[in-house]
């Protein structure tokens, strides 16, 4: 303690916490990578309060970004395996919140350097649990006594502290860095901020300033009614509705097994999607049931087409052939590789039936080129289509326009990919920390062994993922 002191990782004055709070001490660990001894020192502190409280675990993940590297110094004296939390998921490559070897059910130790309100810890216990991790412990060097063990407690996480600020002060004064007074206001302040509470939203990136970025979180509701694009506009007030922002992915072989699939399923989705290309039995009287099946069950039906030729060939592939698509699915997709004219053959034909459109801005497969300037391409598209396109295919929110609706693909709960470069997020990963508004779910049911009960649970997941976010947004004021 007293060579955190010495280099100025405690702090006396006046100083604004990310809580919004004035506080007389301050705590600065980021300085200690700076000394390799009190790195050491900390580090090893951290270890033996860690054997102390007899605690298992199988891993062990620092809270980013000032314990990212005391954890690699355990982890590496101890032997002991870790893994690096995100802030933020990338937008190319894997999009993982969570880097490093686990599995499902794995019990993760969480290392802090200090504890005001444990909003941080709660943050990387949310992103680990949303991966299927077990979180019971975080050790931390400083507990600032202000709340943060309660706050943890409530949510099952037992808070073990190398040094608590009370004993801090004893320390300091015992050695005459602090004359009696200074240690006297901070235990006033002490005494008058000791229920810090965990914020009801993530707080700010620029350390609890206003915020100019973060808009109000609008609900499903409230976006129908901003929605001039009919399609949108439908499926919004589908999503409220029926309490649904899950699209089943029906990819079967068989058009009798899509249909009992669909009324199985449908009551508990917003859309169904579908790859009729690969149906052996196509034919109209299909079609027919699935309309009828869709009305009876309040969903709208997605053609998955990926259309992707100039305006002119579109155009035939969506009004003829044996599939006719635009007689009877709501919503089709485009990639925006051939230019704006893959839209504007379509839309020739989609708007006048009131149909909606989707560009593919990003993909959930390995290695997809549909990253950075191509996905901000995708929405500028978008944007001066408006009229027939409503949303995107992607892999998170890429606008803040609300009338504009996000579908991933690439969910399934407790799975990360298939063998063929599918990669998957869990439902929470999907709406609370990328934003989407449909999770679209094929494999994830159909081969489950109970598909209703299974539809019901990412029907459940999803939507409780929308209202955790409604609820935890803005704490900005905007
Ligand atoms: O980027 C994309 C675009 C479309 N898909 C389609 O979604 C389903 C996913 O099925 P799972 O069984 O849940 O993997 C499938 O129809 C794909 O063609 C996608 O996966 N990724």
């Amino acid at each position: 303690m007293l060579k955190l002191h010495e280099h100025d990782a405690v702090k006396f004055g006046s100083f604004t916490l990310k809580s919004g709070i004035e506080s007389p001490i301050y705590f600065d660990l980021r300085v200690i990578v700076s000394f390799p001894d009190l790195m050491r020192e900390v580090s090893a502190q951290l270890w033996q309060a860690t054997q102390r409280a007899g605690i298992s675990f199988d891993v062990m993940c620092g809270v980013p970004y000032t314990a990212l590297p005391i954890a690699t110094c355990i982890s590496v004296k101890e032997n002991v395996p870790m893994l690096i939390r995100r802030k933020e998921a990338k937008d190319y490559g894997t999009k993982k919140m969570i880097e490093g070897n686990f599995a499902k059910g794995d019990t993760c130790l969480i290392v802090e350097d200090v504890v005001t309100s444990g909003t941080s810890v709660l943050e990387t216990v949310q992103s680990l649990t949303n991966v299927g991790m077990v979180v019971k412990d975080a050790v931390v060097l400083l507990d600032r006594e202000q709340g943060g063990r309660q706050n943890l407690e409530v949510k099952g996480i037992n808070l073990h502290s190398v040094c608590g600020i009370s004993e801090l002060l004893d320390i300091l004064c015992g050695a005459g860095r602090i004359d009696s007074e200074t240690a006297a206001k901070v235990r006033q302040f002490l005494a008058s901020a000791n229920e810090v509470k965990v914020p009801q939203s993530k707080p700010c990136e620029d350390g609890g300033q206003p915020c100019k970025k973060q808009k109000k979180m609008l609900t499903y509701q409230q976006r129908a009614a901003l929605c001039t694009h009919p399609v949108a506009k439908r499926l919004f007030t589908i999503m409220h509705e029926k309490r649904s922002n899950l699209a089943f992915s029906v990819d079967v072989t068989s058009a009798t097994q899509l249909l009992q699939f669909a009324d199985d399923i449908g009551p508990y989705i917003c859309l169904l999607k579908t790859h009729v290309d690969i149906l052996e039995d196509f034919s109209q009287d299909f079609v027919t049931r699935l309309q009828a099946t869709a009305k009876k069950h309040n969903f709208l039906i997605f053609e998955d087409r990926k259309f992707a030729d100039i305006g002119q060939t579109v155009l035939k592939q969506y009004i003829s052939g044996l599939y006719r698509i635009c007689d009877w699915a709501h919503i089709v997709n485009a990639h925006i590789v051939p230019g704006p004219g893959v839209i504007h053959g379509l839309s020739k034909v989609g708007v006048p039936k009131e149909r909606g459109c989707l560009l593919i801005g990003q993909m959930s497969s390995q290695g997809s080129l549909a990253t950075g300037e191509y996905t901000t391409a995708a929405v500028k598209m978008a944007e001066e289509n408006s009229n027939f396109v409503m949303g995107f295919i992607c892999q998170g929110s890429l606008t803040d326009d609300p009338r504009f609706i996000h579908m991933a693909p690439g969910v399934q709960l407790g799975g990360s990919g298939d063998q063929l470069g599918q990669q998957y997020n869990s439902p929470a990963q999907m709406v609370t920390e990328k934003r989407v508004d449909v999770i679209i779910v094929g494999r994830g049911i159909l081969n489950a062994e109970d598909p209703v009960a299974t539809a019901k649970l990412y029907q459940h997941a999803g939507f409780e993922a929308y209202e955790n976010l409604s609820n935890n947004l803005c704490f900005c004021t905007i």
